[in-house]
């Protein structure tokens, strides 16, 4: 037995949810940046959990299961007002899924029926804890969720109190979609692990939150606007960047074990970063961010990946950056609840093998005869 380190390479499930092919993402088959040019994320979600995308009439059920399921229960709030000033927003998100399941009476109903529709509820009230979470900081009351608009204008919304402008529901829709699904990434591994023990899709969430939280995965978005901020100027850009790269420091938002090539997420986002600085006439983000992927792809190869401008994208829209991998996860849940879905449906428990690399023939010796 010998193991690949990270499993790299390793084909550990059938999926038809997404794939990567050739450096091609589709979910269900079709290329994600037809996706990112035209659905909507509430159609993305439709298609994940169905596996097609929805006529209207579903679509509008659908909205409309996410408008009815959006508000928490008041204990569930009532818990966040006792959370640490300065609390984690990930390790917050985290708990706050976890005691969503408390007050679920079918938290632990494992019947298909029970389980979609637990699907669309952590998909509704994903947005809304993490929203409450924003404002109870800050001294301010939760908002209550709208019914009848998509996850971007009811985020947006409970986050400001206030109605956001088409622009800003255009381009949070569009990170939606685009952070959707991404085939065996380690968040949906930790998530069908879990489950896999046929345990309830409330741990496999909470699972998949905890793996999403790290810095090599989902919490690179944050890491990456807090590189930004650091840099502070564009002509401060280079000596950062060659410093770190000198010293082989990690530069966060680049790499990625799949896409040797580039992630085909990211040039979406950086048409998104552009477009947001040409519209606040500010283009110090973007421009800091196009210079930083010049000088590292230049010297290393290595490409942007999703969390690269999503940083810069949703700081333009307003965003605080302890926010960025809890917006990821707002996404993600689609992806992740699709995954739980399915490994449910043709479930084995995973368990994979370890190569034992520790002493052998060791014996018990006395506590007292231990040097
Ligand atoms: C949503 C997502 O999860 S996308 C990924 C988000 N994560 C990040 O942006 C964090 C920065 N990137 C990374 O840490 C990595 O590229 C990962 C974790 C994404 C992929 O990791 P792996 O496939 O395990 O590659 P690994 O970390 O082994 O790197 C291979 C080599 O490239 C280098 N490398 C990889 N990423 C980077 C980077 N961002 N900056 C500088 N060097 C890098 C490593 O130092 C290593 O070099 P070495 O062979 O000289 O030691
Ligand atoms: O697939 C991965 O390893 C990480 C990633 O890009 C994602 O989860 O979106």
């Amino acid at each position: 037995m010998t193991a690949t380190k990270g499993l790299e390479g390793i084909v550990a499930a059938k999926s038809s949810i997404s794939s990567i092919i050739d450096g091609v993402l589709t979910y269900q088959g079709i290329n994600i940046d037809e996706l990112a040019e035209k659905a909507s994320f509430e159609e993305v979600i439709y298609l994940l959990w169905n596996g097609k995308l929805p006529t209207q009439s579903e679509l509008d059920k659908l909205i409309s299961q996410l408008g009815e399921y959006a508000a928490v229960p008041n204990e569930v709030i009532d818990g966040l007002r006792l959370y640490p000033q300065g609390a984690n927003s990930m390790a917050s998100l985290r708990t706050l899924v976890s005691s969503l399941a408390l007050y679920d009476e079918e938290a632990n109903d494992m019947s298909k029926e029970a389980n979609y529709r637990k699907a669309i509820k952590l998909q509704a009230q994903l947005p809304t804890v993490v929203a409450a979470f924003a404002r109870l900081r800050e001294g301010k009351e939760p908002i209550a969720p709208k019914k009848g608009v998509g996850v971007a204008h009811n985020f947006l919304y409970m986050l400001t109190g206030e109605e956001p402008a088409q622009v800003a529901v255009e381009a949070m829709d569009k990170a939606l979609v685009l952070h959707a699904d991404h085939e065996l990434n380690a968040s949906t591994f930790a998530a069908r692990v879990t489950v896999a023990t046929l345990s309830d899709i409330y741990s496999g969430v909470t699972s998949a939150i905890g793996a999403l939280k790290g810095p090599l995965h989902g919490g690179a978005n944050e890491a990456v606007m807090v590189m930004l901020d650091e840099i502070g100027s564009l002509a401060n850009v280079e000596p950062y960047i060659q410093n770190k790269l000198d010293n082989k420091v990690k530069i966060m938002g680049f790499g990625h074990r799949v896409y040797k090539h580039g992630d085909p997420r990211a040039k979406h986002l950086m048409q998104m970063s552009r477009q947001l600085g040409e519209l606040k006439g500010d283009m110090k983000l973007y421009e800091m961010s196009v210079k930083i992927e010049e000088l590292v792809t230049g010297q290393k190869g290595l490409k942007p990946n999703v969390d690269f401008y999503s940083a810069s994208c949703y700081t333009m829209l307003g965003i605080p950056r302890d926010l960025f991998t809890p917006i990821f996860a707002i996404s993600r849940v689609s992806g992740w609840t699709a995954h739980i879905l399915e490994q449910f449906e043709d479930n084995r428990l995973i368990r994979p093998r370890a190569e034992y690399v520790g002493p052998a023939d060791q014996h018990y010796v006395p506590v007292s005869e231990r040097g």
